[in-house]
């Protein structure tokens, strides 16, 4: 087996509570509640800012042009197509999207962004790659679960949003991060591959954990966030 079928097969039960979580489950349905919606992508966009920020860590980590240019493609796709998806949690809800955006990260997503931070700083390029792996990966599998389930037809609430994560150019984004990432696993010390799998299983955790975060509309006790702006 390759080191992500490893990975993937060791983290099995948490994929199978993400695509189970309500959140989720809701999209597939139709039905968020839109406080839920608008917390996430309050969150997300945050989130994606800083998986940027990760990606420009990576770019001065690369020894390789291909590598230079995947992760710039991916800066790319980011800024220019996933906010796609956003649009689609905005018109439900019926905000613009300037109005959701600049907001200070709720507890979990700062740990993730955080976590991801540390991985970039202090790992090599496959251990940035295994933490930032479940981000694409666990999506393309959301997609495809809630197409097969629910088989939305395009006047579905959700239907741009599960449409793109389903769609084969998300999925080949992921396969190259997973094709880049075994190769990188075959030349690691074991020392190196134990710090790769704790950061893919800490990622995958923390994708959950997100979900539940938007869900419940998290804060930072006493509602008092500090803005890190
Ligand atoms: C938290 C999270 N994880 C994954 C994705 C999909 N790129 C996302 N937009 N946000």
């Amino acid at each position: 087996m390759t080191f992500t079928e490893i990975v993937r097969k060791e983290n099995n039960e948490l994929f199978e509570a993400i695509f189970n979580h309500p959140f989720v489950e809701g999209i597939g349905k139709g039905e968020v509640p839109e406080q839920a919606l608008a917390h996430y992508i309050k969150a997300d966009y945050e989130y994606l800012n800083a998986f940027m920020h990760v990606y420009g860590v990576a770019i001065s980590k690369s020894t390789e042009r291909r590598d230079m240019g995947y992760f710039s493609e991916q800066v790319g796709f980011v800024l220019n197509s996933e906010t796609h998806p956003h649009h689609n949690f905005c018109d439900v809800i019926g905000a613009g999207y300037d109005e959701l955006q600049g907001y200070p990260l709720p507890p979990t997503a700062d740990h993730y962004v955080k976590h991801m931070m540390y991985h970039a700083q202090m790992g090599g390029l496959g251990e940035i790659l295994a933490a930032l792996l479940p981000c694409p990966w666990t999506y393309v599998e959301i997609g495809n679960h809630l197409m097969k389930k629910y088989q939305p037809t395009p006047n579905h609430t959700f239907y741009p949003w599960i449409e793109f994560y389903a769609n084969e150019d998300f999925d080949t984004l992921s396969m190259a991060m997973c094709e880049r990432l075994d190769e990188l696993a075959e030349e690691a010390s074991e020392v190196e591959l134990r710090r790769m799998k704790d950061a893919f299983r800490k990622s995958c955790q923390l994708e959950l954990n997100f979900w539940e975060m938007a869900y419940t509309c998290e804060e930072w006790p006493t509602g008092e966030a500090v803005s890190s702006k």
